[in-house]
């Protein structure tokens, strides 16, 4: 029997659990559609940032100088409510990136991480290192914002997309010479999903059905993540050690947003981090 949307155990089309997600997928359709009723493909194709090659990835991850640290600006989130109303992307950023962070995420969902579209855009004009756009992408369009917005690298989550879905979208975002990291929650997202366009996979230790978290997710799959892709451990990171652990296991980056944006000072947090792995 079909449950209620708010007792977190939603069927999604997939057929996995889903809840916050259908509720966010459901949205983000409304916000696409209102979107390209604005801006046009032609006009995000004149974009200046459009004829700008992307920076790499695996680059910037692998580089020795830098820490791995994928350093998230988050302002809000489903789980945990507001988390930081106040901090300015471009300082927190460049922060970041002083830090030694190898890439940026910055999540651009208005309704449910209060995130904009002028966040990637002042993050791309402060830094000079990746940047994930962080959304829930559905629709090819999106991928054409987060390339005219100056992002370099967008997601991909098994949980909201079909196989083929993942391999058009990637292929689209290479030929437009961005990267792409695939989310995925379980072995089975995993399997499903794997294409030759993809750079690299995130496992996300946040259940987002339950929004319960277990880094144990991450230690679980990282064996069965072929070694072509950068690996990446994504949510609930907030101590050093971790980061060690996850490297001997064999993962190249660590998503990290809320560790930091709790803080009343998120570019002192990341550099204290830091000093510590
Ligand atoms: O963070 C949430 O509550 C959340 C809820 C529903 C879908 C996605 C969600 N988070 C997105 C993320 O993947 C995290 O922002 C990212 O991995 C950083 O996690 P954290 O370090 O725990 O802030």
């Amino acid at each position: 029997m079909k449950k209620n949307m708010n007792d977190g155990t939603e069927k999604t089309p997939l057929g996995g659990v889903g809840s916050i997600l259908d509720k966010i997928v459901k949205r983000k359709k409304e916000e696409i559609a209102d979107a390209k009723a604005l801006v046009s493909i032609t006009d995000l194709e004149n974009s200046v940032h459009f004829k700008r090659q992307p920076y790499s990835f695996r680059e910037f991850l692998l580089a020795h100088d830098r820490t791995g640290i994928i350093a998230e600006f988050k302002r809000r989130s489903p789980s945990k409510g507001l988390i930081n109303g106040v901090a300015d992307v471009a300082e927190v950023t460049q922060a970041y990136s002083a830090a030694g962070a190898s890439a940026l995420s910055v999540l651009t969902d208005v309704d449910f991480f209060g995130g904009k579209t002028d966040d990637i855009l002042a993050a791309r004009a402060a830094n000079k290192i990746p940047i994930l756009r962080k959304d829930f992408m559905i629709d090819e369009y999106q991928i054409l914002e987060a390339k005219a917005w100056g992002a370099d690298i967008i997601l991909l989550i098994a949980a909201i997309l079909t196989p083929q879905q993942i391999n058009d979208f990637g292929k689209f975002a290479h030929k437009l010479g961005l990267n792409v990291l695939l989310e995925v929650h379980n072995l089975e997202e995993l399997e499903r999903s794997i294409s030759p366009h993809l750079d690299a996979i995130g496992v996300n230790n946040r259940n987002l059905a339950d929004f319960t978290v277990d880094i144990q997710t991450s230690f679980d799959l990282v064996n069965k993540i072929p070694d072509e892709f950068l690996k990446i451990s994504e949510s609930a990171i907030s101590n050093p050690q971790t980061i060690k652990e996850l490297k001997v296991a064999g993962f190249n980056g660590f998503l990290i947003g809320e560790n930091f944006m709790k803080t009343d000072n998120p570019g002192t947090a990341i550099q204290q981090f830091v000093e510590q792995i």
